[in-house]
């Protein structure tokens, strides 16, 4: 283990310290070890050098801020000392540029006020009406096995969801070519190797991004006229109080990362929930119990508050697997975080996933256990900021209601159709690689109910 280095000399005349860390192994940093095992490191970093530290890791020298403190500095963004659009440039600038999480201050806080419309809770009911046919559709096609491939089945139900609530319609002929023009430039954000080599993953989402737009822009004449209730149309309608409206430029730039923004996130909630309730069955039981007591085969959205056993285990699963492992940003102006130095420009990370994992604040973190969020308990209440998985502050997910609605649509209809198992040992290995995935596709025992 190398012996720690200041991150960067201290202002002269501060009492400030600077942040300790080390640049890891020499050309890769931590990348490897990231990808390997980020809880480890993260854990093993912590102990060593406490919630601030610093080193090499995906071609970048960047900042960790670690533990609910952390969350609460970096999200509230006091003072406007961190920019999000410089934090995620680097990692998904190229595909989605423009994207609401890639604005920073005035002109983002312009851009929430007219995108809040369309996520408001008479759209959201339009919204999870419209999906209720089409899971029921997606599940009726799925050819139950042992061995049934849970990741790609929810990716594709998720895809075709998106596809229909967000631009109403089917795509018709041209849904192949959408749906991996969107697939790519989803991956390329994530992409490890960022260079535009034909063929590569890089150069594939430059086209799918081109391919997007070009869709979009051809589209948007329409929806500018229609009185249509998917997403496409809510942000071409969305208008303040104030009469301001979205350019055309804008909606495209909003749609294409709506889709990805939405889409990864929810497949990944949906698997880790179909993962504990097989590995629980006293919890897929009770939730299937409760979705047969509405009597109803498709969620409605006044529904949503009864069902409580699928509000604490899905809380429970991003608490366990947070979609987002980390968020990053940069600082604009030099800042402080508990007496170290933080210059400008410096990048910064700060990770749900690990604080969602920190013994110091969950009380037996790696166990599987909802309860802990039930009223009588309120676990995650010993920190505003420790259960952060939807972020916090001005960008805070404007579609977590959507999410929940999504989710919980899906799996109201699954456990009515299905009863899934998988073996007594078997434990989901997470591919780190990019947002974290199961990297088997989480095989299950899947029977249709009589
Ligand atoms: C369980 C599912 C989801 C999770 C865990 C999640 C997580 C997050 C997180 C952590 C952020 C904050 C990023 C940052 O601060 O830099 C965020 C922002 C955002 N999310 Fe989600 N998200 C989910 C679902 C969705 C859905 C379904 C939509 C849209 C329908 C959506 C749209 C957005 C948008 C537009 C932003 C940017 C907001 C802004 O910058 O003002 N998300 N999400």
């Amino acid at each position: 283990m190398s012996s720690s280095v200041p991150f960067s000399p201290i202002p002269v005349g501060s009492d400030l310290k600077p942040i300790p860390g080390d640049p890891g192994w020499p050309l890769v940093g931590l990348t490897l070890h990231l990808m390997r095992n980020p809880l480890g490191i993260a854990r093993e970093r912590y102990d060593r050098y406490g919630a601030a530290s610093w080193t090499n890791a995906f071609g970048l020298r960047m900042v960790s801020l670690i533990g609910p403190d952390a969350n609460e500095f970096v999200l509230l963004n006091k003072g406007d000392l961190f920019s999000n659009h410089q934090g995620w440039d680097y990692f998904i600038g190229r595909f989605f540029h423009r994207g609401i999480m890639l604005l920073d201050f005035e002109e983002h806080r312009w851009h929430r006020k007219i995108m809040q419309q369309a996520f408001k809770t008479d759209v959201l009911r339009e919204y999870i009406t419209r999906m209720g046919p089409g899971i029921h559709k997606g599940l009726d096609a799925w050819q139950p096995a042992s061995g049934f491939l849970m990741l790609p089945a929810i990716k594709q139900l998720t895809l075709d969801l998106a596809t229909d609530v967000f631009m109403g319609h089917s795509l018709g002929d041209e849904a192949d070519q959408v749906n991996q023009a969107f697939v790519d430039t989803v991956r390329a954000g994530t992409a490890i190797l960022r260079f535009n080599v034909p063929g590569g993953r890089w150069w594939r989402g430059l086209r799918g991004r081109r391919v997007l737009e070009a869709f979009f822009r051809r589209e948007l004449p329409a929806k500018r006229r229609s009185q249509g209730h998917d997403l496409f149309s809510a942000l071409c309608r969305a208008e303040t109080e104030d009469g301001e409206r979205f350019s055309d430029e804008d909606v495209v730039n909003h749609m294409i990362f709506l889709m990805m923004a939405a889409h990864d996130t929810t497949t990944i909630t949906l698997c880790n929930m179909v993962y504990w309730l097989a590995r629980h069955p006293e919890w897929q039981q009770r939730l299937r119990a409760e979705s047969l007591a509405l009597g109803k085969q498709a969620l409605e959205y006044d529904d949503l508050a009864q069902l409580e056993g699928a509000s604490l285990v899905m809380k429970e699963a991003l608490r366990l697997c947070a979609p987002v492992p980390s968020i990053p940003r940069k600082t604009v102006r030099d800042a402080e975080f508990r007496g170290y130095h933080l210059p400008a420009g410096t990048l910064v990370s700060i990770s749900p996933f690990f604080t969602h994992h920190m013994h110091e604040y969950w009380p037996e973190p790696e166990r599987f256990d909802p309860e802990r969020f039930a009223p009588d308990r309120r676990e995650d209440k010993v920190h505003p900021y420790a259960w952060v998985p939807f972020g916090g502050g001005a960008h805070k997910c404007i579609g977590l209601h959507f999410a929940e609605l999504q989710v919980k649509a899906v799996l109201h209809q699954l456990l009515q159709q299905f009863e899934w198992s998988v073996a007594p040992d078997y434990e989901m290995p997470l591919d780190m690689t990019s947002l974290p995935v199961p990297s088997d596709g989480l095989p299950v025992v899947l029977k249709r109910r009589a």
